[in-house]
């Protein structure tokens, strides 16, 4: 017996002798690489800051001026260049990376493309497309012919896109100017935005809080004013979270309303999970001008890509005048939001009441049940995939707690679950949440499906069109929180998980009677609420958005009612 307990011993210390000495190796080979990448962003950089400075000050600050709608407009008119336009977003863009570290690669070749369009439009017989000239920010993940899409992990570096995904191409087509790309947490899979190649980046509005995630660098570099319209990807709230910390305003569309062939997943193989891209900009107004002319063009996806359907811009939804009928929550029953949040959406609530739409209560059902079967249903080999990448390269220090939850094998997390739920019982559902089993698993997709039908069936009784509920359980906590508090995308995670349209609409900040009901009555019941609470004190002056959420093909009812909110707080 003694024999067998010593060569196990022996076989478990050669073990992590081989894996600490191989992971060593690996991270010596990836920091030369990450190192060297960071200084050709410096150069980027400075490259890029030489092209700005060829435009006359004056005229970049008349042009950065411009709202999207205006330089739209500008652009169409002729009034402003393409290469005006790209200078000026050039010169901001690299202030706000200054301050929050938002960019990951200034596409030089934006500066060109400008110059081709002005040229084109010398000629008569050239009609401008809708979108003439617009600088566009585009999420580092997203394919791009010629540039990288690393995900944060060092190992993709170097590895550059050898086409444009079709939805590249058809901004392009629209006439609008990819200039640069921008960061995202390691793996994709979090709401914080750091990664070992590129680092951490900040909140425009406090360097200590995170922007968000996984589409932070957007969120930092619009919220930084920065660019004025941009693209994200969602899988779990990565449009909604950032837009929600950075006071910006973006929607994840549900997930066939754009063409996936040629783009690429944080997971590839999660069916009953659904990501999408989605713009993000400075207000709600862009979001709509963009989709109008996206969607009203969807064919040309459509044709590349057989799976997405030739859905296209529904006008007489946006801009009908029948009042809407919306349901909304405050608190989803898993996690209750702090003050700030809850406030948001009773504020929103009013507003569209005085526009005279009907507001009722609604409350989506079973929320523990929801947060097990997402967190089965987006790691569903159990978080092989995404640790079997982690391994192979530098882990990122802020994702380290979670990283840890996938490293533990699901059978002792069960076991470990039950002394757990006697003291942490949201812990506890979800150490229980990692697939044991194909079983289980199919079990977990088959209950999404009875959930997906329960809950448009409550909306239908109702007659509900839109739902409004808080966009996040709390406003920008600081860079480590996301990953021990993952549980916290309730909010976001539900409309991926029911595949619906959802937006966020920035309402309001954080003010000093939200900090004392913050500090008076927020519960402190668990670990996660004393981490949110702690997290939040302090956050006076953060942006606070509302999200709003529709069935698939409704997106249009989304953008009205998030638009009605913007125009009675902004008047504009
Ligand atoms: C014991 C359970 C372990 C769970 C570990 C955490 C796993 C996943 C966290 C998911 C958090 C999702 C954040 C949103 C990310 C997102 O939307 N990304 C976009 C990708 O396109």
């Amino acid at each position: 017996m003694l024999f067998y307990v010593v060569l196990l011993l022996l076989g478990a210390g050669a073990y992590y002798y081989h894996f600490t000495a191989n992971r060593k190796k690996i991270i010596e080979r990836l920091e030369v690489v990450a190192q060297r990448r960071r200084d050709d962003l410096a150069k980027n950089v400075v490259e890029t800051r030489r092209i700005a400075d060829k435009l006359d000050p004056k005229r970049r600050d008349y042009v950065g001026g411009l709202d999207f709608i205006q330089l739209q407009n500008e652009l169409q008119k002729g009034t402003v260049t393409c290469v005006e336009a790209v200078r000026t977003y050039f010169h901001k863009a690299i202030l706000a990376h200054e301050k929050t570290n938002a960019v990951t690669c200034f596409i030089l070749e934006a500066d060109q493309q400008a110059e081709e369009l002005d040229e084109k439009a010398k000629q008569a017989s050239y009609v401008k497309p809708p979108m003439f000239g617009v600088p566009l920010s585009l999420k580092e993940c997203l394919k791009v012919k010629g540039y990288d899409t690393t995900r944060g992990f060092v190992q993709d570096a170097y590895r550059p896109a050898t086409e444009d995904s079709i939805q590249i191409e058809h901004y392009k087509k629209l006439g609008l100017i990819p200039f640069c790309q921008t960061n995202v947490p390691q793996s994709l899979l979090s709401y914080n935005c750091s990664n070992p190649l590129f680092g951490t980046t900040t909140n425009p509005f406090d360097s200590t809080r995170t922007c968000g995630g996984s589409s932070g660098g957007e969120g930092a570099l619009i919220g930084g004013r920065g660019s004025i319209i941009g693209i994200g990807t969602d899988v779990g709230g990565s449009v909604r979270i950032p837009c929600h910390f950075t006071g910006t305003a973006g929607i994840k569309p549900s997930k066939m309303r754009f063409a996936h062939r040629g783009g690429g997943a944080s997971v590839p193989g999660k069916p009953m999970i659904d990501a999408n891209d989605g713009p993000m900009a400075q207000d709600v107004r862009a979001n709509v001008e963009f989709l109008r002319n996206v969607w009203g063009d969807i064919d040309f996806q459509s044709d590349r890509d057989p799976y997405c359907p030739p859905v296209h811009w529904n006008e007489s939804l946006y801009s009908s005048e029948k009042k809407l009928r919306v349901g909304y929550y405050i608190d989803d029953g898993w996690f209750t939001p702090t003050p700030a949040l809850q406030r948001a959406v009773l504020e929103s609530k009013k507003h569209l009441e005085n526009a005279g739409h009907t507001v009722i209560p609604f409350y989506p059902p079973r929320l523990t049940k929801v947060m097990q079967l997402y967190f089965r249903a987006v790691c569903l080999d159990g978080g092989q995939y995404v640790l079997n990448k982690l391994l192979k390269d530098i882990i990122e220090p802020t994702i380290r707690f979670q990283v840890t939850l996938w490293m533990v094998p699901t059978w002792v997390q069960r076991i470990l679950s039950y002394p757990v739920s006697l003291v942490f019982p949201r812990m506890a559902v979800l150490m229980q949440s990692l697939t044991r089993d194909t079983f289980e698993l199919r079990e977990a997709y088959a209950d999404i499906e009875a959930y997906r039908e329960e809950y448009v069936g409550m909306m239908m009784k109702d007659n509900l069109d839109v739902i409004l509920c808080p966009a996040s359980v709390m406003p920008a906590p600081q860079h480590d929180i996301p990953s021990k508090v993952v549980s916290g995308v309730s909010y976001t995670c539900l409309y991926n998980l029911l595949d619906f349209g959802a937006g966020v609409v920035p309402v309001t900040t954080v003010s000093k009677s939200d900090e004392e009901k913050l500090i008076n009555e927020y519960p402190e019941t668990d670990k996660w609420y004393q981490t949110v609470k702690k997290a939040t004190i302090g956050a006076i002056g953060m942006p606070i958005g509302v999200q709003v959420a529709a069935p698939p093909f409704r997106e249009e009812a989304v953008l009205r009612t998030m638009r009605e909110i913007e125009l009675a707080i902004t008047g504009k």
